[in-house]
């Protein structure tokens, strides 16, 4: 493959770790944060492709700051973000869309935890587009012995897979902060599964997407690594840590805080049950003990599986 030219804005966790695996793969990189001293403009000027791997709360600004960039027709626009704006519930790729017309928009998402990454254990990501031949151009540019890379058609859903399991993953650190043992944390994270699908589907994803690397594969991840933000959370908030207390010490975004208020402002006007969403979005918000929120879930009304 010819070599690419890559503009990473986001010099994260995240962003540094794709940068790495695409300059070993040979491509140039540049990467951009709102600290460099290049303009957003100098930086993505001629770039083949550009990948977003800012937080959630950065990426309306980067948006909007790129509406002034002059771009190439066929410059294709990669989203590794895992969050929804709380502005407009809107999932980081539907902002890219609107923003950038009819330049192909791709989402990369998988059970990727950076530090794994950075250490050259193998690992599999989903890029997702209605734009195969886009697809598949990233998964060119990303592909390497230990970063196996899989094309899909259903964005939002691989989207959605790696934003709403970022809520199941604070449920699951708190799970093992209770210390509620093996039961319990295959019984939420299977439920934990059947309500994420149950919300994008909502949203107009296809099923079968969350059973792949993006849904079922970064759930498996990230709620049993204490590798995972998320999870930290979950798990200190299971200790009886308060919320504010574990997020100035926490290393990084835990995207899951503000995912949860956004998806449950979503799932309210919209009549979607949620109920393990909603027991985090209560611990979050200090309304609920851990252990209240347990309980709130098992004694629910039975019903069928
Ligand atoms: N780390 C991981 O393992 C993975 C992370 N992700 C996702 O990637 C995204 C980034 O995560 P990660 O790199 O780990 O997070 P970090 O906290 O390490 O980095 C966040 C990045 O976003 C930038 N940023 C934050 N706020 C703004 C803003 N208002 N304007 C512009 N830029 C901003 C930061 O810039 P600055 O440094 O200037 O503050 C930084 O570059 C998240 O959505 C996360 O869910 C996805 C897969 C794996
Ligand atoms: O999304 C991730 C791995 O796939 C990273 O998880 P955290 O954001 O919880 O660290």
């Amino acid at each position: 493959m010819k070599p690419k030219t890559l503009a990473i804005l986001g010099a994260g966790a995240w962003g540094t770790t794709l940068g790495q695996l695409v300059r070993e793969n040979g491509h140039e990189v540049r990467l951009w944060s709102r600290r460099s001293p290049d303009s957003l403009g100098q930086v993505v000027a001629g770039s083949d492709m550009i990948l977003s791997a800012v937080s959630m709360k950065g990426v309306t600004a980067i948006v909007e700051q790129i509406h002034d960039c002059r771009l190439s027709a066929n410059t294709i626009l990669i989203t590794a973000t895992k969050g929804l704006d709380p502005l407009t519930t809107c999932t980081p790729s539907q902002l890219w869309e609107q923003a950038l017309g009819d330049r192909p928009v791709v989402v990369l998402a998988g059970p990727n935890l950076s530090k794994e990454i950075q250490q050259g254990l193998p690992a599999a990501t989903v890029v997702a587009s209605h734009n195969v031949t886009a697809a598949q151009q990233v998964q060119g540019v990303f592909s390497s012995p230990s970063f196996r890379v899989y094309t899909n058609s259903d964005p939002l859903g691989v989207e959605l897979g790696g934003t709403l399991k970022n809520v199941m993953a604070i449920a699951a650190g708190v799970c093992d902060g209770l210390e509620l043992g093996t039961n319990a944390k295959a019984a939420l994270l299977t439920r934990g599964l059947a309500e994420m699908i149950r919300v994008g589907t909502h949203w107009g994803a296809q099923t079968e997407t969350f059973y792949g690397l993006s849904g079922l594969g970064d759930l498996l991840a990230t709620c049993n690594s204490p590798l995972s933000r998320n999870y930290q959370v979950g798990y200190q908030l299971g200790l009886g840590r308060s919320l504010s207390e574990i997020l100035a010490s926490l290393e990084g975004t835990a995207e899951g805080v503000n995912t949860t208020q956004v998806l449950i402002q979503r799932a309210q006007a919209q009549n979607i049950s949620v109920p393990i969403s909603y027991q985090v979005y209560k611990l979050l918000q200090g309304e609920i003990t851990p252990k209240a929120a347990v309980e709130a879930l098992m004694l629910r009304d039975t019903k069928p599986e």
